[in-house]
């Protein structure tokens, strides 16, 4: 629904990002560009501040120091307004744990964006388009008249997922969204990511720890250590690096098995004939 599409390289670019709690000092100097159409995976142990950069991208974090720049637009905490639209428009987020409202079916979630954004909508086409993106997001059309305490726990992402896209975003963020699934709806869930990247040329900021979906759909991953991001890239690029929590994440036994699964997986799709 934006008028304006960003049409530069790097949606995102973060320059000497520094952010902290009164001591406790969490980014100091941090740098990151993320590429237009891209799904970047951003890791890091517990508390390395994943969430709190997200939070810093999109303006609901004051940093102490630094450059932020989305969308071309460079971002004021708690200041949206500074293009010829509302910035915040432009992107949508999945929070950790989904953030619906409880009080709200599924519908009237997603409309809340579209309540807030665009009040000149007609009822009827804001329910449609709320029916359209609970579609888009793989829930069931019964699913969009239902409270969030009725849905499980992957429903209830593909709800938040559903509310993040009411808005035709050129930016998505999402925050550890295959968290607490089982690895059928992991996988489900990572699909669908993959598919509305292809689809809809999405940018997608990602933020997990889940290992199959780093391997399986981002095209790179950001590591976060030291209060820095201290590399960018593929898995092979990272795996040729020598930092004990890189090795160790992506080395040590889970991140072996992942490898393995996705070299099986790559092998049998080259057997059916779906190798790329
Ligand atoms: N509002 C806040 N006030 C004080 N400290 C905070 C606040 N938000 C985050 N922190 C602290 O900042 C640090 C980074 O938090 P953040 O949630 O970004 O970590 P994370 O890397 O996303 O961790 P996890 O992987 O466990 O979700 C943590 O030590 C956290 O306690």
């Amino acid at each position: 629904m934006s008028e304006l599409h960003y049409t530069g390289d790097c949606p995102i670019v973060v320059e000497g990002l520094s952010n902290a709690f009164g001591d406790h000092v969490i980014h100091e100097g941090l740098n990151l560009t993320v590429r237009r159409g891209e799904i970047i995976g951003v890791v890091g142990g517990s508390g390395t501040g994943k969430s709190v950069l997200m939070r810093s991208i999109i303006g609901l974090q004051a940093p102490v120091a630094g450059r932020i720049e989305v969308l071309g637009q460079t971002m004021h905490a708690g200041s949206y307004g500074g293009g010829e639209i509302d910035i915040r428009s432009r992107w949508g987020v999945l929070f950790q744990g989904g953030a619906l409202f409880s009080t709200l079916t599924v519908a009237e979630n997603v409309e809340v964006p579209l309540r807030e954004f665009y009040p000149e909508i007609s009822d009827e086409l804001r329910h449609e388009i709320a029916r359209f993106k609970v579609m888009l997001s793989g829930l069931p059309a019964d699913a969009a008249a239902k409270y969030p305490s009725e849905l499980s726990g992957g429903m209830r992402k593909r709800a938040g997922l559903a509310r993040a896209l009411a808005l035709d975003p050129e930016l998505l963020f999402l925050d550890e969204p295959t968290a607490g699934l089982d690895p059928i709806g992991a996988a489900a869930f990572d699909a669908l990511t993959k598919e509305l990247q292809d689809t809809l040329g999405l940018t997608v900021f990602l933020i997990t720890h889940d290992l199959d979906t780093l391997h399986e759909i981002c095209d790179r991953v950001a590591v976060i250590a030291d209060k820095q991001v201290i590399a960018v890239g593929t898995i092979p690029e990272l795996l040729a690096l020598d930092h004990p929590w890189i090795q160790e994440y992506f080395n040590g036994p889970r991140g072996r098995a992942a490898t393995e699964a996705q070299h099986r997986a790559k092998a049998i799709d080259k057997s059916n004939g779906q190798g790329a």
